[in-house]
């Protein structure tokens, strides 16, 4: 059933085509990260529920694998329709449990309708090979199978669009899914299974599940049947799905923590280099992967950068995400805000300046101030550390090579941007960051036609671009012998 008329919120799970409450009857509150009232609760499900969605999954797969690409592309655009046709009420639920501005929630569920048709599209177009056979009684092929059962688990931040970026090259391959959203933004990943149910899904081909993440993410490791996790989130959860899905050697997808560099260079266009450097830090609050973390900022623009930078960031406004004219949001929750003030209290000390911001907003709990901090060195804590939160650290450098070491100091790589109108110059970046993705003068990369994931300890795999489909694909050698007979 749906709650306060927005047709979307359902506070059930979806298992095999039913709607379900947790056998338990247990059930987790979901709050307004904005204002901290209860939106309503979800079912807190765990293993006996997640046994049922596997099982479902895998008998439905038996019928799913054998339908055609062109009727699991007519699937996926029916779901695409669906999801423009509700964009409004989808992103104002968005908004409700996740925080962000509205226009960002608008453009997320956007985004999520196009990723469904780059898969449809894509599923159409996964060919086999016919190999030139060096035995003239015998052929070879290549052919290009889907894995099975995938069991999908996503974060927060993007609660929407990070579930089509899976759900949709898993239907398109012919595979079958079991969705566990984040228990804090738990109603857009819930809305998947009404899109799926309205647009004639086969039941047990779309199952989405709320409740206890250990104990879900446990049973769907374990499990022989899951072939193929694909996750989301934090690199720290994302080792404990690694570790737990080495018994049964499953094909795995993990799009992980960042800590982007932001290199700007005396001869960068600064208005282009200020614009870029604002939507690639304080997007959602500066909670997506791909945020800014650090800027690096060469010394002959050092001064006038610090100056723009601070000027567009102190004309930010911050509030609740339906409000008028608000760009900035809240943070998930209260502890976001202490970790993020633990990381500008660890600068400040070790000598940083802020230069507008630094500390809570008046809007609220869970809201954090748009802040500059300059004179950032690789000792303090978020040269190395995801902030997540709405802070701009300004490092100052001298020489390219100096820009390009402090840039690939980390354990992370996911993406890098640089400022930079020298051709030569941005072929060295483009070469030399060890990142999955390269911003060169852009700030805002992501986009289904491209391959998204990172390298290092941000991620393996890719979702989006023609990449995207191949996670979710077995490749089989068929040697066909005895010609010659
Ligand atoms: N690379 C990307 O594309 C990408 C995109 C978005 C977010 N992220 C990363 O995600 C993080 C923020 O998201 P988050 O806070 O939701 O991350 P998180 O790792 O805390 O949680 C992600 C998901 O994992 C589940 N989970 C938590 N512990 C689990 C366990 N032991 N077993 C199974 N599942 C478990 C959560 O319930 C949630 O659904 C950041 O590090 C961000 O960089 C990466
Ligand atoms: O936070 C993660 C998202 O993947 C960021 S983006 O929307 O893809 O740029």
């Amino acid at each position: 059933m749906s709650t306060n008329g927005n047709q979307f919120l359902r506070e059930e799970n979806y298992i095999n085509g039913v709607w379900i409450a947790a056998d338990s009857g247990k059930t987790i509150t979901v709050d307004n990260p904005a204002t901290g009232a209860a939106i309503g609760n979800v079912p807190d499900c765990s293993t006996a529920e997640t046994e049922r969605a596997i099982s479902a999954a895998a008998e439905a797969f038996k019928s799913w694998r054998k339908t055609t690409a062109l009727e699991r592309a007519n699937i996926l655009l029916k779901m695409h329709d669906l999801v423009l046709e509700n964009q409004e009420e989808l992103a104002q639920l968005l908004t409700m449990e996740q925080g962000k501005p509205i226009a960002e929630a608008r453009a997320e569920v956007g985004g999520s309708a196009a990723y469904l048709r780059w898969f449809a599209e894509e599923g159409r177009r996964v060919y086999g090979d016919l190999v030139p056979s060096p035995i003239p009684t015998r052929r070879l092929m290549v052919m290009k199978e889907p894995v099975g059962v995938v069991a999908a688990i996503t974060p927060w931040n993007f609660p929407s669009s990070m579930i089509p970026r899976k759900l949709g090259p898993a239907l398109a391959a012919g595979c079958t899914i079991i969705i566990k959203p984040s228990e804090f933004t738990p109603y857009s990943g819930i809305a998947w299974g009404l899109i799926a149910e309205k647009a004639g899904v086969p039941a047990g081909v779309v199952n989405i599940l709320t409740g206890d993440a250990p104990s879900i993410g446990k049973a769907l490791c374990e499990s022989e049947e899951v072939r193929k996790i694909s996750f989301t989130g934090s690199t720290r959860v994302g080792k404990i799905l690694l570790a737990q899905s080495a018994d049964t050697v499953k094909k795995v997808s993990m799009e992980l923590g960042g800590n982007a560099p932001f290199i700007v260079f005396d001869d960068a266009d600064i208005d282009t280099a200020i614009a870029g450097a604002i939507a690639a830090k304080f997007r959602n609050a500066g909670q997506t992967c791909v945020c800014t973390n650090r800027f690096y900022v060469q010394a002959g623009i050092y001064d006038s950068f610090v100056k723009k930078l601070t000027e567009a960031t102190a004309s930010m406004k911050v509030g609740e995400g339906n409000e008028d004219g608000v760009v900035q949001g809240p943070l998930i929750n209260e502890a976001a805000i202490a970790k993020v003030e633990e990381l500008v209290g660890d600068a400040v000390q070790r000598g940083a300046k802020v230069t507008v911001g630094g500390g809570r907003h008046e809007c609220g709990q869970t809201f954090f101030q748009p802040t500059v901090i300059v004179d950032a060195t690789q000792e303090m804590r978020f040269s190395k550390e995801e902030i997540f939160g709405p802070v701009a650290p300004v490092f100052k450098f001298e020489k390219e090579e100096e820009a390009v070491a402090m840039a690939n100091d980390t354990v992370f790589g996911l993406a890098a941007y640089v400022y930079t109108q020298n051709l030569g110059r941005s072929w060295r970046m483009m070469e030399d960051l060890k990142y999955g993705l390269v911003g060169i003068n852009e700030g805002v990369i992501a986009t289904p036609e491209a391959p998204f994931g990172g390298v290092k300890q941000s991620g393996l795999g890719k979702e989006g671009g023609h990449q995207g489909i191949d996670d979710y694909l077995d490749v089989k050698y068929v040697a066909v012998g005895g010609l010659g007979m």
